[in-house]
């Protein structure tokens, strides 16, 4: 099991822990007749495993992600990262936290507009007080295929640039949980070839724990387990 460290013990994990548990979770959006998007959904996922979670559109995997990042609170149920529970942090804590032991790739991308590509990827390094580990945006720039556009606003990027931008901030401090919503959507096939050999390699060289939306299958096919949301629940397919 990896061990999980940190220089602040109110934000270290506990070894032996799963890196992430999900118990009971519930999530309902609207005040009329509101939907049940997630309905006591349960999952875990121990040391360096990889997941995929496929669905049909609107079936709550965006939803899930948010809520296994501490991002939305769910309406019950818990998550654990690392064995904290996200709900008992304070919300600095939490942004800490998530800085530290979380990578997040999502669909919007959310990269800041003001920063060039290079300040985006250093961001966690940053964050982390980690800004001696800075060549290692040079390393994942290459290996992205961004190398010339580190100095670039991302106003500058088209979609699939902004997503290898987001894929390299989401690695660059090597987090223990990754979670990656449709990492390759805005990619062309040979670029999603390389961002999945990226995945591959990172998550067993450093023992990274995945958690994956997608509808590809390629995608799915890198994960040890490939799970459905249907219904508000996952299960296996
Ligand atoms: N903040 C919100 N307020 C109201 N409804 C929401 C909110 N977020 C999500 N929903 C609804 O919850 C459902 C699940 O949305 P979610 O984005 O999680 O689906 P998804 O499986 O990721 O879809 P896709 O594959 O199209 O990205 C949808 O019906 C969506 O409209």
């Amino acid at each position: 099991m990896r061990c999980w460290s940190s220089a602040a013990s109110s934000e270290s994990v506990s070894v032996g822990e799963p890196v992430l548990l999900i118990q009971g979770l519930q999530r309902r959006f609207g005040t009329s007749g509101p939907v049940q998007v997630l309905d006591d959904l349960t999952l875990e996922l121990s040391a360096g495993e990889r997941v995929a979670v496929m669905g049909s559109s609107g079936s709550g995997k965006t939803t899930l992600l948010h809520l296994a990042a501490g991002m939305d609170t769910p309406d019950a149920g818990e998550v654990r990262v690392g064995g904290h529970r996200l709900s008992r942090l304070a919300e600095p804590e939490r942004t800490r936290f998530r800085a530290r032991y979380i990578g997040l790739v999502f669909q919007d991308f959310n990269l800041i507009d003001s920063l060039t590509v290079r300040e985006n990827i250093e961001l966690p390094l940053w964050l982390n007080n980690r800004l001696d580990q800075r060549q290692r945006i040079t390393e994942l720039a290459e290996e992205l295929g961004i190398a010339d556009l580190l100095e670039r606003l991302p106003e500058k990027l088209s979609g699939g640039e902004k997503q290898r931008v987001a894929i390299a901030r989401a690695l660059v401090h090597r987090p223990a949980l990754l979670l990656a919503d449709e990492p390759t959507g805005s990619l062309d096939q040979t670029t999603a070839e390389g961002v999945l050999a990226l995945f591959d390699r990172v998550t067993r060289e450093h023992g990274v724990t995945l958690l994956m939306v997608t509808h590809n299958d390629d995608a799915a096919a890198l994960c040890d387990r490939v799970l459905q949301l249907r219904h508000g629940r996952l299960s296996q397919d």
